[in-house]
């Protein structure tokens, strides 16, 4: 039975709690139809363990942004904080740890060129790799993403630990394969019988691989990191490991950086950084693909900025709003991360005149938000629209939020940004992507995790060069 005042929600079974009623491998209808029977704030329960659900862009707001230290936790007790040891950022609670690492991490970030030159060489050197191995498709159906996510992992290493992989390396595809492995376990099936069935935690199960192929990459990065302590020279970091290393020098003994900690940050921004960025730029080309029409009109934008200049920049997305609209319509619809990352209460709160005591498990539907009726004009379909006043401006709606909001918000959402323009706009300019005939009609299903990916699809790429002069 409920706690008096807490959140409402559908009769629990001993030992399964709800699990039974929701499909583990995708809950997000269920979600939903819960969400219309109970209203924006309610309540489950995994096994014996109550969670929270927050749903549409005024509950979340409120709980995220107004209530933002009562919901700033992170639940201690599940598969990812196991994973991570509740090191790092992503999965550290909130406290002096979380606090220290998420600043550092946003400092050195803005350092390595967010916003400045250097950044954006990287990305910039990136995509001329994906197009080299786009040419070579030769006008052949071909599925890019793969290498979507090579390259946004090798940006990310690139700004860690200042080397980029070779997209046939071994251990890079084990590494990104192990990511994708990772996002759909956690959040899925062998996720929830982890987190609920403790006394099956020990078997050889999927979740035991993604444990050992975690403590695999872990002892890669720690090779690297020995390197950088051979190779560097203090206060004159290269990259990420180097400033950390510079960090743990400068604090007095005990504090909160030490070699583990600098791992397990490593690990959370290879992670972050992968699957989101690169799952989002696979749904943008995709719907750009399957709707050639608005394809065309990006293409259009990008020659007139490009009639002036060669390189493309960062700063020209203030000449280019259809293409920001596009790249936003494609976060919104592709809801790549739906249930963000599970939070929980820091301490006993109240929301909507329920009760939530401390420590409850806290899931953010973002989906709910970037689907919600009465926020878009066209909630169900991929409509760049979405973006324009009746003036035909850009404007910036509460409801987009998909590096979610308050304290605890993405950390990379910069990055992210300029790499999704970068890597777009450069792409565009220079090939057609087209839906291969016979192809059928395209599945906008998205294959569920804690980032989702399309189902896998097929594109043709021909060069553009022809068509621009
Ligand atoms: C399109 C790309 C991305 C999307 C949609 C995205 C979205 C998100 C979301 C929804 C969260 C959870 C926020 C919460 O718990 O309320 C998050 C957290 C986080 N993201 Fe991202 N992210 C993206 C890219 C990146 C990149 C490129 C990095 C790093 C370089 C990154 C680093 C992080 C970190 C470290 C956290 C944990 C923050 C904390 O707990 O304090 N993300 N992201």
């Amino acid at each position: 039975r409920r706690p008096k005042r807490f959140p409402p929600g559908p009769q629990p079974l001993p030992i399964f709690g709800n699990l039974l009623q929701l499909c583990l491998e995708n809950p997000m209808r269920d979600l939903e139809r819960l969400r219309l029977r109970y209203g924006n704030v309610f309540s489950l329960y995994f096994g014996s363990r109550p969670a929270v659900i927050l749903n549409g862009t005024k509950t979340i707001r409120e709980a995220l942004v107004t209530k933002g230290t009562d919901f700033a936790g992170r639940p201690d007790e599940l598969l990812l904080s196991h994973i991570t040891q509740g090191k790092g950022v992503i999965m550290a609670n909130h406290g002096p740890s979380w606090r220290d690492h998420r600043r550092f991490a946003l400092m050195t970030l803005r350092n390595f060129g967010l916003g400045k030159q250097s950044m954006e060489d990287r990305i910039l050197g990136e995509v001329e790799h994906v197009a080299a191995e786009l040419e070579k498709s030769n006008g052949k159906p071909m599925n890019p993403q793969l290498l979507f996510h090579h390259a946004s992992c090798d940006i990310i290493c690139s700004i860690m630990y200042g080397k980029r992989y070779e997209y046939d390396n071994h251990f890079f595809r084990a590494m990104i394969k192990m990511m994708a492995d990772c996002s759909k376990i956690a959040n899925g099936a062998w996720g929830m019988i982890y987190d609920n069935l403790p006394l099956l935690r020990g078997l050889p199960l999927p979740f035991k691989k993604v444990m050992d192929d975690y403590s695999c990459v872990k002892r890669h990065v720690k090779s690297i990191v020995e390197e950088h302590r051979a190779t560097r020279i203090p206060k004159q970091p290269r990259d990420v490991i180097d400033s950390y290393l510079d960090q743990i020098e400068k604090m007095p003994k005990g504090s909160v950086f030490d070699e583990e900690q600098l791992l397990a940050t490593l690990l959370d921004l290879l992670f972050a950084g992968t699957d989101t960025t690169s799952n989002t730029i696979c749904f943008a080309v995709f719907y750009l693909t399957t709707h050639p029409e608005i394809q065309e009109r990006c293409q259009r934008e990008i020659d007139q900025v490009f009639e002036e200049k060669e390189m493309v920049s960062f700063e020209d997305k203030d000449r280019m709003p259809f293409m920001q609209a596009v790249i936003q319509e494609s976060q919104r619809f592709s809801s790549t991360l739906p249930l963000s990352v599970y939070h929980s209460t820091t301490r006993d709160t109240e929301l909507q005149g329920y009760q939530i005591p401390k420590g409850t498990l806290v899931i953010q539907n973002l989906s709910s938000v970037l689907y919600e009726e009465g926020q878009w004009k066209f909630p169900h379909e991929f409509n760049p629209d979405n973006f324009f006043n009746d003036q035909g401006e850009l404007q910036k709606l509460e409801a987009f939020m998909p590096f979610s909001v308050g304290p605890r918000m993405c950390l990379g959402e910069g990055l992210a940004r300029m790499e999704l323009f970068l890597v777009l706009v450069t792409l565009l300019r220079r090939f057609q992507f087209v839906w291969p005939e016979g192809a059928g009609v395209p599945d906008y299903t998205p294959v569920f995790g804690v980032t989702q990916a399309p189902k896998a699809f097929s594109m043709v790429v021909l060069p553009r060069e022809s068509q621009r002069h």
